[in-house]
Formats: structure tokens, sequence, C-alpha cells
């Protein structure tokens, strides 16, 4: 986002993770499966945006990649390993995740918040001067140095926004797994969020409501719908106006950007063609 030169990278792991996602399902009770089964890859360093209609399953295959929701059917593994095989702090030390609901009113300043994602790496107690220059760094990098002594409940949804954000960076982790988190943000720093999020060298796992945006910024897209795969692949293969109108049931207007050379996006309402 800002500023200041520094790298991105700087909040990333040393070792971007592969993801598997082996004949996943979930679901609750006897019923159909809520998510799956499905099964799929995402390669270390790559940027995967996940979209789909309302109830289309995004928040819940996220809970299993990030060891909440135990599968049904299946696996999650983590460079090889099944999550559920691994401790749980071990998960904790290479997935930050920036989830929708989050806790704000138990009385933390944005400062105190945000050194929360130092917490997986900590043997023993006490923060060195290197914690607090990483500290510093990523309020910096995220905009949110004056905003440092506040309380969390203070801001306003986008700055809260940015704070998860800053806490999960903060946790250098090799897999990024963030839902929704364009939410609340103004256009500038949904952009931004999003460059930021195609610079790191950790894999990245996003959920987005917003095709255009996971069009313009992400290696791969998953379209989700019912629970299943409707498409996967790269931007342009896997948002065309045919998958977009079978699970949006909108038209789509598509070219390439001519400033950027990405797909660009814009949508209509079939009975909003002009005579
Ligand atoms: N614990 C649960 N028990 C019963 N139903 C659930 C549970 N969790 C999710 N669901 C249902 O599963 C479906 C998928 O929900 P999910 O939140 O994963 O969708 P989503 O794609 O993230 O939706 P949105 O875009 O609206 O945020 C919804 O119909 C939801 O009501």
């Amino acid at each position: 986002m800002a500023s200041g030169g520094i790298s991105a990278d700087r909040f990333t792991g040393a070792h971007p993770a592969r993801l598997e996602l082996i004949d996943l399902s979930w679901g609750v009770g006897l019923g159909d499966p809520i998510v799956g089964p499905l099964s799929l890859a995402v390669e270390p360093g790559q940027m995967l945006a996940l979209v789909g209609p309302n109830g289309a399953g995004k928040s819940s295959l996220l809970r299993c990649l990030y060891r909440y929701h135990r599968p049904s059917t299946g696996m999650v593994r983590l460079d090889g390993q099944d999550i559920w095989s691994l401790p749980g702090k071990a998960v904790a030390r290479r997935i930050a995740t920036v989830l929708q609901e989050q806790a704000s009113d138990f009385g933390l300043t944005v400062a105190e918040i945000v050194e929360l994602g130092l917490t997986p790496h900590r043997g023993g107690w006490g923060t060195d001067r290197g914690d607090y220059d990483s500290v510093e760094a990523v309020l910096d990098l995220m905009e949110l140095t004056h905003l440092a002594p506040r309380d969390l409940a203070t801001l306003s949804g986008g700055e809260r926004q940015r704070v998860m954000i800053a806490r999960a960076l903060l946790q250098k982790p090799d897999l990024l797994i963030l839902d929704e988190p364009t939410n609340h943000l103004d256009i500038r720093h949904q952009l931004e969020v999003l460059d930021l999020l195609g610079r790191l060298a950790c894999t990245v796992i996003v959920s987005l409501h917003d095709l255009a945006l996971a069009s313009a910024h992400a290696d791969r897209v998953l379209l989700l719908d019912g629970g299943r795969v409707a498409a996967l692949g790269a931007p342009a293969e896997a948002l065309t106006q045919s998958t977009i109108r079978a699970a949006f049931a909108v038209e789509t207007l598509l070219d390439a950007h001519p400033a950027t050379g990405r797909p660009r996006l814009s949508f209509y309402l079939p009975n909003q063609i002009q005579e």
C-alpha cells in the first residue's frame, strides 16, 4: 500500500505453501454437502481468488482450508501433509487468516491487535527491538501509524479491515487466507490491498465478491456455485460471459483493459439493454 519503500516480502514466510484439496467435501448432518466434493491444487506463491454467488460455499470452503471445519470426506494437504494430522500450533505458524467476523470490543489498541500477529512465532515472553520494528513497518505499510494508539472499536469498517490485514501480515505466513478482505474498503484501498496480495511471495487464497477485482489481480480464479467447481483457471478462462451468466444470471461486457492488459469486466441485467 504505502510508502516508505517497505517490501511486501518482508511480511511473508520463507516457504510459500502448496495446498492440495483431495475429494474434499464438508457439510452438516446427513444432507448433501455444502461444499464439494472437489479436488484442486494451489501452487506455492500463487494467488487464487474464490468467487461465487451468495451461499455458494466460499466461507465454508475457506474454513476447511484453515483447519476450522474438519472435512466430511477427503482432505486438505499443506505441503503434502493432511492439516488435521498436524498440531494446531504448527498450522497457525504457517497460515494466517483475515476473516469477516472480527470481534472488536475487547478494548485493545490498534498496535496491540496488530502485535498479536507475532504470537504464533513467540517462544517465550517479551518483545524485542526487531519485533517493534516489524510492528512499526507493517503499520506504515497499511497506513495505520496515525491510528496505532486508538481503541480498535472506535475505527471505521475500512480502517479495522486494514488492521486485520496488518496483523495477518505480521504473522509472516506461508499461506494467507482472506474472506472478502475488500469489504468496507474504498476503491483506492481495494486496489492497493489486491495489488499487495499479488506481490506477496506467500500463497494467497482470497474470496471476493468483486469479479472485476478477482479477474484483474488473481493468478487463478475458482468459481464456486452450489458448493461445486463451476470454473477453475486463469481469470480469462474461468470468468467468461457464459460461466458468469450461469452462476450469477447477469450479462457481462468483457474486453482487455487498455491500461493494464488484464481482462476488464462490467455487468448488466438482461432487461437493461437499450432499445
Ligand atoms: N454451520 C452451518 N450449518 C448449516 N448451514 C450452513 C452452515 N454454514 C454454512 N451453511 C450454509 O451453507 C451455505 C454456504 O454458506 P457460505 O457462508 O459458505 O457461503 P458464501 O459463498 O460464503 O456466501 P456469501 O457470499 O453470502 O458470504 C449457505 O446456504 C449457508 O446458509
